[in-house]
């Protein structure tokens, strides 16, 4: 006679259930070779660069990598903690974080790129005979650039029963923790006279193909100074990061700078809703080089750090979770 309550070893655990959070990687030591590993592995990324192989891939090998490696690499070396990529940091810590307020699910963190990636995230769920997946991309805004290109990666790992969490753009839960933290910077800081949202860029041309990320960041922008009741003169939206020579999307958050600091703008507080940890391109391209820019111009441009691992981000990240895991 057989036992009922003894398991199948081959037959997954249907009762254990792991939650990725998803983000964009980050190169693993700030150094030109691992810069240009990382850049590699991003940039062969079709929904990341469109451009035809046989135009992008000699350009990309013997221009950009070789170029691009050891000027970034100094970047990365400005920003570098003791414990590594800031965010490589701030997701492990918001990953910990999570699982905390979420103690029956296992919570794991991989990066589309680099380490630790996607696929052996996936390949030691399935190890360890999950029962079901839930990926939750560290993108508030959806993009073709960045939320499709894991949904491709979780696409192809189709022996285990997964769902990815849709973009929380307007998620109340994650509104209220961006304004609470705007206005704990203002408490600590004064309020600056201007509030400056940058959001990540994409290509125009991505847009105007339909890809919904500048609506869903607007929509964002607009429910964050809703929530801190701003006037429409009191805070703007831009696009930073741009990369590469055709059009992205406008206004640009230097020029907004430099328009703001021509408009007597003094003390510009300055928050990065796009992300949802710190990283190069806030740490070093914003709270850095565009703080120096606004100085330059005569101003105090402050920076508004991302949420990171705090408490309400990872309050709002784990009630997604527990929505979709009830409504599964
Ligand atoms: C065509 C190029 C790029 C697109 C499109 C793009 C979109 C995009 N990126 C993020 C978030 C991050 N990007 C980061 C770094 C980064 N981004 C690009 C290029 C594109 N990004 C490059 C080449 C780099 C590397 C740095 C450099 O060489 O300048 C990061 C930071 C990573 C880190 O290690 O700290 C993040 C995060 C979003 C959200 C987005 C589209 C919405
Ligand atoms: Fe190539
Ligand atoms: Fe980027």
């Amino acid at each position: 006679m057989t036992d009922p309550s003894a398991t199948d070893a081959s037959a997954p655990d249907a009762a254990a259930t792991a939650l990725i959070l998803a983000n964009l990687g980050t190169p693993a030591a700030p150094t030109p070779r691992a810069v240009r590993r990382f850049l590699a592995q991003f940039l062969h990324d079709r929904r990341v660069v469109q451009l035809t192989r046989w135009l992008w891939c000699p350009l990309l090998h013997f221009l950009i990598l070789p170029l691009r490696g050891p000027k970034v690499a100094r970047k990365y070396a400005a920003i570098w903690l003791p414990e590594g990529s800031p965010l490589a940091v701030y997701t492990r810590a918001l990953a910990a974080a999570v699982q905390q307020r979420l103690p029956q699910v296992q919570v794991l963190h991989a990066m589309r790129y680099g380490e630790p990636g996607l696929d052996a995230a996936f390949a030691q769920l399935r190890r360890q005979r999950v029962g079901r997946v839930l990926v939750l991309p560290l993108y508030p805004q959806y993009s073709t650039t960045t939320t499709a290109s894991i949904a491709d990666v979780v696409g192809r790992a189709r022996s285990m029963p997964t769902a990815l969490l849709p973009e929380y753009h307007e998620d109340p839960g994650w509104i209220a923790a961006i304004a609470g933290s705007i206005r704990a910077h203002w408490a600590a800081h004064g309020r600056g006279q201007h509030l400056l949202l940058s959001f990540h860029g994409i290509p125009q041309r991505l847009a105007d193909a339909g890809d919904p990320y500048p609506q869903q960041c607007a929509a964002s922008a607009r429910a964050i100074a809703a929530a801190l009741d701003l006037a429409d003169d009191a805070w703007s939206l831009a696009y930073q990061s741009r990369f590469g020579r055709e059009r992205w999307l406008q206004p640009a958050t230097a020029e907004r700078l430099d328009a703001l600091a021509a408009a007597g703008v003094r003390t510009l507080d300055v928050a990065c809703p796009g992300f949802a940890t710190d990283c190069l391109e806030t740490l070093e391209e914003v709270a850095m080089m565009l703080a120096e820019r606004f100085a330059a111009a005569g101003g105090t441009l402050r920076y508004i750090p991302c949420l990171n691992a705090a408490p309400a981000h990872a309050d709002a990240l784990a009630a997604l979770a527990r929505r979709a895991l009830a409504a599964d």
